[in-house]
């Protein structure tokens, strides 16, 4: 009896304490502490939100690296170390952009490969210092790979002066040779902001896809800080303008036939930048320098840096004038309108050189001779196809080889440029037989004159299908 009177009056008690006023706010006992006790939950809550939220990132971190140690998609590129948190949001619109760049281009590889670099990107700006620099080198990014400037600066010397190859607008080229032995040729681009990393992108991003193999191939490239390096395959025999206008004595190793190989492969490489690629590309600056051989006289068409993707559906694009004078076409000189019929012009003066030995324009020679394509034109003209020919080339080339390459120059620098053939055309007309003879009465036509441009694409039936296209091959067959 007295332990329950003892175990009421503690009960009482107890409820006095919770039902009394606290200083708190004035606030009941009670009332107070099941304020504390919310906000103790809503404390242990968050803690466990963070936690897992820490947890989450860890792991998904550690699924990278192992994705990243298969090889499969580089960790980072050294151009993201720069990124930090509060770049995030401009790199997200620069992601974007770049997504729609891919797109642009087209090619679903292509695409492919470049959100699989858009993954990188995302992926690495969480990446500690010593993951980034140990995974810099050497990592292929789907059409070749990146390189450390380190790894360069050995393959070349330290960038030494005996190994440079030459030197062009945008920045020296050197030899370098690689610890696995391969030779590479290095172009490192002049630190000049606007337009030596706008080419190196241009290059990079669509010039690294393209293989083919009268192009010389993009290896992949090198940025490291303000550095911006491109390295290509090595081609070991000098450009074509060394070949036509350097001193090779009385008598040029370029002979006839080796001269239309050059044109022929060049016009192939051409063909497949216009062609065989969705969209095609352009080259812009198609020149005797930018024609590469190997021993064997295999041209490899070079310098990308100029290339401007075309939209399919664009018939043109306007841009500055970029090129090399003499090559340039008119119509592109003079209103920026460039499609790939301005590469189709620069090829026809290319051709000229190549049967000439001349310059496209040579400010040592008699006035009338000055511009190559001028001085050309008024010699088919006049019916003096046959002086044209390079001095040097010791075998002539026969009059019908003769009138088909001389006709194709001629076509190819149509003032028209709808008129101008296309360059899988030129590959046909250069290589078929029968261009620009019919094969019945060829022993007639064979011995007509050459005449002005117009003239001749007057008389002589313009190289439509039964010339370029399936036609030839039947014919060839008959
Ligand atoms: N992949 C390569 N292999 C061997 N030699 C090369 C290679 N790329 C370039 N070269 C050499 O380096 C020289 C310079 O090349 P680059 O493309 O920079 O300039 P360019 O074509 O002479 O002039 P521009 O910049 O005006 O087009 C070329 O003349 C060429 O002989």
């Amino acid at each position: 009896m007295a332990a329950s009177g003892e175990n009421q009056s503690s009960d009482r008690s107890l409820a006095h304490a919770l039902t009394a006023k606290t200083p708190f706010l004035g606030l009941k006992l009670y009332l107070v502490i099941a304020i504390c006790c919310t906000f103790l939950i809503a404390a242990v809550s968050l803690l466990i939100c963070l936690c897992l939220r820490c947890s989450n990132r860890i792991s998904k971190r550690r699924g990278m690296r192992v994705k990243n140690s298969s090889g499969l998609v580089p960790l980072v590129c050294k151009e993201i170390i720069k990124i930090n948190d509060s770049d995030r949001h401009q790199e997200d619109i620069k992601v974007s952009e770049f997504e729609k760049e891919s797109k642009a281009i087209g090619n679903a590889k292509l695409g492919k490969e470049i959100g699989i670099e858009i993954e990188a990107k995302k992926g690495s700006s969480g990446g500690s210092q010593s993951e980034r620099s140990s995974s810099s080198d050497g990592l292929n990014i789907g059409w070749g790979r990146w390189y450390s400037l380190n790894e360069l600066e050995m393959a070349t010397r330290g960038f030494a002066v005996e190994n440079v190859i030459g030197e062009g607008g945008y920045g020296i080229v050197y030899k370098g040779v690689l610890q696995d032995g391969s030779v590479v040729a290095v172009k490192n681009l002049l630190n000049n902001k606007g337009q030596a990393e706008k080419e190196f992108k241009v290059e990079v991003e669509a010039i690294g896809k393209v293989k083919h193999k009268h192009l010389v191939g993009l290896l992949g490239y090198c940025a490291e800080g303000a550095k911006r390096l491109l390295i290509y395959e090595y081609v070991d025999n000098g450009n074509l303008e060394q070949w036509l206008h350097g001193d090779v004595g009385p008598v040029s190793p370029l002979t006839w036939d080796i001269r239309i190989q050059i044109a022929v492969g060049t016009a192939k490489g051409l063909a497949y930048l216009h062609e065989g690629l969705e969209p095609k590309v352009v080259h812009r600056d198609v020149k005797s320098s930018n024609i590469l051989l190997d021993r064997k006289w295999n041209p490899k068409v070079s310098d990308f840096g100029l290339a401007k993707l075309l939209g399919a559906e664009k018939s043109y694009v306007t841009t500055r004038v970029m090129g090399t004078f003499g090559y340039v076409s008119p119509e592109y000189a003079s209103t920026g309108m460039l499609n790939e019929g301005s590469d189709v012009y620069s090829f026809g003066v290319l051709l000229m050189e190549i049967i000439t030995g001349r310059n496209p324009v040579d400010y040592s020679r008699p006035p009338g001779e000055m511009n190559l394509v001028d001085w050309f034109k008024g010699m088919v003209a006049s019916r003096r196809g046959e002086e044209v020919v390079d001095p040097l080339i010791r075998l002539q080339p026969s009059p019908r080889a003769l009138k088909r390459a001389l006709l194709v120059c001629l076509r190819c620098i149509d003032l028209d440029a709808n008129k101008r053939p296309k360059m899988g055309q030129i590959v046909h007309m250069l290589e078929a037989d029968e261009f620009p003879f019919r094969v019945e009465p060829r022993t007639t036509k064979e011995t007509a004159p050459l005449h002005s441009h117009s003239a001749v694409t007057n008389k002589v039936p313009r190289p439509t299908k039964d010339v370029e296209g399936d036609d030839v091959q039947r014919s060839k067959r008959r």
